[in-house]
């Protein structure tokens, strides 16, 4: 299986850092980018690929970076992280053909592996079509949003830029920046790794940082891996070649992988719509899917997943809409023998509930019957989509059944007689 050239520099670039990268790998090309592949059958247990600290594109190195190129740049300090990092990244791109090439643009063979902006499926790479296709579903507003606070980051960085780095300013394109902030969105993890306990759980002050190599392995769910920090000196993963004199963040994977078998990390649990909005790629039958719903106008929303879970807070908000509806204090008669008893008032609920998600049924996308308006990579990631959803969506009709049925038993068993 021959590597691309890309590959073989980055492979030499990695180990010449510090990294490791196990030498039983093989990067497949596949159309979204390389599959990593086993050449030969690799043991349980095994180090995958390792990154030194120092070599994580953090918002702290990317700040370190732009202050020593471009010295001069009013507004830097207030940028955000993803500003920082996305202009690092960008960096490589624009003075790609500088013949003085700053050194602190040390990234290069690495950013120039990653797949190309024709390669990239996150919905804010969807055509005019695709995107269409999404309307009324969350991710429609989702990816607007996205793209316009990207391009407004994007103004704000030129604008800084423009007065004493004027042809780096002319150059940086919303494209540049889109493709970056893709990056970061599809294959960063949390700076929570960096440490001595690494997670991937995100802290309020954890920030993105791209872990090159460590981010090469496609996602499966529920694969067993972990990851290993080893300290300067450890004896643990991985049987470094990692310089000595600081530590590095390895991957390393608990199953067994046979020879020609595809090597996964777990990006953890993600319902369809985040992989949808920042991978670009869905699990079909995705057992983490999850809806967002909102009752009215309040700003409260709830996730539901499948077989209804988590749905007992909306069960509640429901219930107490409607006795705002129908409760004697709304009456200015006072109570009457037409109030309506506990029961039907939830009886009424049951109804509120079944005919709000009837709606949201009925607005789904529809997938369209011809193919020609969707790459049919999209359009897998729709069906998928609109599966996950159909799927919440009828269990929370069944939820509102099962209660209707037994709000009924309840008031028999207690001889009341329901109008
Ligand atoms: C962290 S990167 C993984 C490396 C990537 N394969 C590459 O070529 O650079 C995440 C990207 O890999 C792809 N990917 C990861 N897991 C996938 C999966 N299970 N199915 C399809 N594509 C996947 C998506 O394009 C995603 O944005």
């Amino acid at each position: 299986m021959e590597e691309s050239s890309k590959v073989a520099i980055f492979r030499s670039w990695l180990a010449n850092k510090g990294g490791f990268l196990n030498p039983n790998v093989v990067f497949q090309q596949v159309p979204s980018g390389f599959n990593v592949v086993a050449k030969n059958s690799i043991e349980e247990d095994a180090a995958i690929v390792s990154c030194p600290f120092s070599l994580a594109i953090t918002p702290g190195l990317a700040r370190k970076a732009l202050n020593a190129i471009l010295g001069q740049a009013e507004g830097l300090q207030k940028w955000n992280e993803r500003q920082l990092v996305c202009t690092y990244v960008s960096l490589h791109w624009i003075l790609a053909n500088d013949p003085s090439l700053p050194p602190e643009l040390e990234h290069g063979p690495y950013i120039d592996m990653l797949p190309n902006p024709l390669q990239l499926r996150t919905s804010v790479y969807f055509t005019t079509d695709e995107l269409e296709a999404f309307r009324g579903t969350n991710i429609y507003g989702a990816t607007i949003d996205r793209i316009n606070t990207w391009r407004s980051e994007w103004e704000q960085c030129v604008k800084d830029l423009q007065t004493h780095h004027f042809s780096i300013a002319s150059q940086y394109s919303p494209d540049h920046y889109q493709r970056a902030a893709t990056y970061l969105s599809s294959r960063a993890f949390p700076s929570t790794l960096l440490s001595k306990q690494p997670t991937l759980i995100s802290q309020p002050d954890s920030y993105p940082v791209l872990l090159p190599g460590v981010d090469t392995l496609n996602h499966a769910r529920a694969q067993p891996v972990s990851w290993v920090v080893s300290h300067p000196n450890s004896t643990t993963h991985p049987p470094s070649s990692s310089k000595d004199s600081e530590p590095s963040i390895s991957l390393v994977l608990h199953n067994e992988t046979p020879a020609g078998a595809e090597l996964f990390n777990n990006y953890g649990l993600k319902p369809n719509s985040e992989l949808i909005l920042g991978y670009g790629f869905t699990l079909p039958n995705n057992p983490d899917d999850t809806i967002v719903l909102k009752i009215g106008g309040a700003d409260v929303k709830w996730e539901v997943g499948r077989n209804a879970l988590g749905i007992e807070p909306v069960w509640e908000a429901v219930k107490a809409a409607v006795a705002v509806q129908t409760g004697p204090e709304t009456s200015d008669k006072g109570a009457t023998d037409e109030d309506v008893s506990p029961y039907e008032m939830e009886l009424w609920a049951t109804e509120t509930l079944t005919e709000m998600v009837e709606g949201l049924l009925s607005r789904l996308p529809v997938i369209p019957k011809t193919s020609e308006k969707l790459r049919p990579e999209v359009r897998t990631m729709l069906e998928h989509y609109v599966e996950g959803q159909q799927s919440i969506l009828q269990s929370i009709v069944q939820f509102a059944q099962d209660k209707e049925s037994s709000i009924i038993e309840y008031a028999q068993s207690q001889g009341v007689k329901l109008v």
